[in-house]
């Protein structure tokens, strides 16, 4: 699954306003949870039904029900079983996998109705394999349109061999009660599967939502700042762009904790983490380090562009109305000096540019000076 900074940016920071627009992306990651989870069972099912047909064959002709001249076509459909499973076991993409499994499903019931068609007891041996199919795949659809097309298949197509193959009355009852039984049974399995499904699904993205933020101010914490900036900063070298960092230390935070308390510290830093988020582009990277320290990275910004926005952040916070008196940041800023350096790199010199801010006395800009 791929997940993009925007996604992450939009499920992880969007204010409830921005929730309808996410909507689509929500559905798209879960046909992604899906595929993740889904696609396993699937082609374990189409596995267990290969070694099924086989097993099939052989005991049919050890049995020495198999009619010789006819083996060709139970081993034709079988061929055919092989050939659509092999396509489920290579293909990942949504749109394809689905369509191999209805094809498995649809080759399959016609491979039941072949080997009917071949051996000399008839119908009458394959009408459990014809009931077993909805209750064995109804797990397998990820949704409930396709659990109904397939049980449109999976209920037709028996009586459709039966009439074919001019089966009797009783072999017919007899179809049609296991049949109507198995399908039944198939719909509870599947609406109970895909609520399970769906309630965790929720749950994992949750966790997930609350492991990559920060509880406090609702942005990115260190360990996914760092996922997301260095995704970001090895797709800017990957396209030859300029990118740059910016390190933030609240000044002589310490002292606010100490004169106004805790609360009044955190509400700062809420103001101060809200007030940077909404002057950053989507495509930027924002998070907090820890304590009073943020960092941001910007992908496609040359140094004397990240000069500008450092300075418009720090003019931004000195601006805010505190319960804490006047809030200040320092900044530290860099570009990219040489692609070898990657994120960790640019951190570095960013923090170092921070370091000489501090030192200049605060509430200030300082661009990372390499050494000679
Ligand atoms: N209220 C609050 N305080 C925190 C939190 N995390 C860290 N701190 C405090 O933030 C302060 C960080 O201080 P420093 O960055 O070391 O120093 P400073 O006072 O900001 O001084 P300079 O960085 O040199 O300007 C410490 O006193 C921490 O206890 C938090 O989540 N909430």
């Amino acid at each position: 699954m791929s997940t993009t900074v925007n996604d992450d940016r939009a499920r992880a920071q969007a204010p409830a306003s921005h929730a309808a627009a996410s909507i689509n992306s929500a559905d798209r990651s879960f046909a992604d949870y899906q595929t993740r989870h889904l696609l396993p069972i699937v082609r374990g099912i189409t596995r267990a039904g290969c070694v099924a047909y086989a097993a099939a064959i052989l005991i049919g002709l050890a049995a020495d029900v198999i009619e010789i001249s006819l083996l060709w076509r139970v081993i034709v459909v079988a061929l055919a079983i092989g050939a659509s499973a092999a396509a489920l076991e290579r293909e990942r993409a949504q749109q394809g996998w689905v369509a191999y499994a209805f094809m498995f499903l649809c080759v399959y019931e016609i491979g039941i109705g072949v080997f009917a068609s071949a051996n000399t007891l008839g119908v009458a041996w394959v009408i459990p394999a014809f009931a077993m199919m909805p209750v064995v795949t109804s797990t397998a659809w990820m949704s409930y349109r396709h659990f109904a097309a397939a049980t449109v298949i999976t209920v037709t197509a028996p009586f459709v061999t039966f009439a074919l193959l001019h089966a009797s009355k009783i072999d017919l009852y007899e179809l049609l009660t296991y049949v109507f039984t198995a399908t039944i049974t198939s719909a509870v399995i599947h609406v109970y599967f895909s609520r399970l499904q769906h309630a965790h699904y929720q749950l994992e993205r949750k966790l997930l939502e609350q492991a990559h933020t920060d509880d406090l101010t609702g942005i990115f914490v260190r360990q996914r700042f760092h996922e997301l900036a260095d995704l970001a900063v090895r797709r800017a070298q990957h396209r030859g762009e300029a990118v740059s960092a910016l390190f933030i230390d609240v000044d002589r935070f310490k002292s606010i904790n100490d004169a106004f308390g805790h609360l009044v510290g955190d509400a700062a830093l809420v103001l101060v983490a809200t007030a940077l988020q909404d002057r950053l582009r989507p495509i930027d990277v924002f998070g907090r380090l820890g304590g009073d320290e943020f960092a941001v990275v910007l992908p496609n910004c040359r140094a004397h562009t990240a000069m500008q926005v450092a300075q418009r952040l720090r003019a931004a916070v000195a601006g805010l109305d505190s319960p804490a008196g006047q809030l200040t940041i320092s900044v530290g800023v860099a570009e990219m000096r040489d692609s070898a350096f990657g994120l960790i790199g640019l951190l570095d010199d960013a923090d170092v540019a921070l370091l000489a801010a501090k030192a200049a006395g605060r509430n200030r800009v300082e661009f990372f000076q390499a050494p000679e």
